[in-house]
């Protein structure tokens, strides 16, 4: 079976390398795939050392501008669609994610089509955020159960595994949000098609090197993006 760790970079030249290598250090044949947005600090730069190194195992595809998380996660959804992988999984690149956990992430995709690496499914497993981001994280989540009725309790996770035949049906052009309401419509459109999801509890780690990317463009799209997606759900426009 083949597997694909996606990891979507913005100025990340301080865990880039530590990353790749913490992911191929693992028992397991993991293929990763960078999706740089041109990150002005060279992180494309230092992927393509690394793929002299690994060249069957890592790729990397650069977009030329800066357009969202979302947007880069679904340009790696198309490029495992086309180079057929089986298991496709989303990671952040600052370690906010621990790439030991990727094994087990796999184990539960095994048994559903969706497994969710969940920072809320067993109290709150989160580290070193500062507290308003804890709050501003964790009721976002509560918001969007309650709206959407989505059975979940970290409904904009961003350590994710699908199995490769939800992001066909769900059709990843048809998703449109790009922050964090990205997480959110991925999950909600995969719940709809009735897939099975799991949530395997997870420890969230704040990142020690470069910035979050987080802005309140992409929290006023989210709070806006849920309603809408709630308004096409109701419609039948899903
Ligand atoms: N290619 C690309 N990558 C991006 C962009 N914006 C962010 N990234 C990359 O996406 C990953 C996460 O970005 P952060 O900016 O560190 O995210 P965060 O604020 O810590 O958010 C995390 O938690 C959210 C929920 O609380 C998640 O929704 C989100 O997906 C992520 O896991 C990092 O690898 C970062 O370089 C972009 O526009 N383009």
């Amino acid at each position: 079976m083949k597997k694909l760790v996606i990891i979507p970079t913005y100025n990340e030249k301080e865990n880039i390398q530590d990353i790749i290598s913490a992911v191929f250090a693992l028992e397991d044949d993991f293929h990763i795939l960078v999706v740089d947005d041109s990150s002005p600090d060279g992180t494309a730069e230092i992927v393509k050392d690394l793929q002299k190194e690994f060249p069957h195992y890592l790729h990397l595809s650069v977009r030329k501008v800066k357009d969202g998380l979302g947007k880069a996660y679904i340009h790696g959804f198309k490029w495992a669609i086309e180079n057929n992988y089986d298991y496709i999984f989303e990671m952040d690149a600052d370690f906010s994610h621990n790439p030991n956990d990727l094994p087990k992430l796999f184990e539960a995709c095994l048994n559903a089509d969706m497994a969710i690496g969940s920072r809320y499914s067993k109290g709150v497993n989160v580290v070193n955020w500062p507290m308003g981001r804890v709050l501003l994280s964790y009721f976002a989540s509560k918001y969007v159960r309650f709206v959407l009725g989505l059975p979940i309790h970290d409904t904009t996770a961003g350590f994710v595994c699908f199995s490769r035949k939800v992001l066909e049906e769900i059709g990843v052009d048809n998703v449109r949000l790009k922050g964090y309401g990205f997480q959110i419509e991925m999950k909600f459109r995969t719940f709809k098609k009735g897939f099975k999801i799991v949530e395997v509890p997870i420890i969230f780690t704040n990142r020690i090197l470069g910035e979050s990317k987080m802005n309140g463009g992409i929290i006023h799209e989210a709070v806006f993006g849920v309603l809408n997606l709630k308004w096409k759900s109701i419609i039948g426009r899903l």
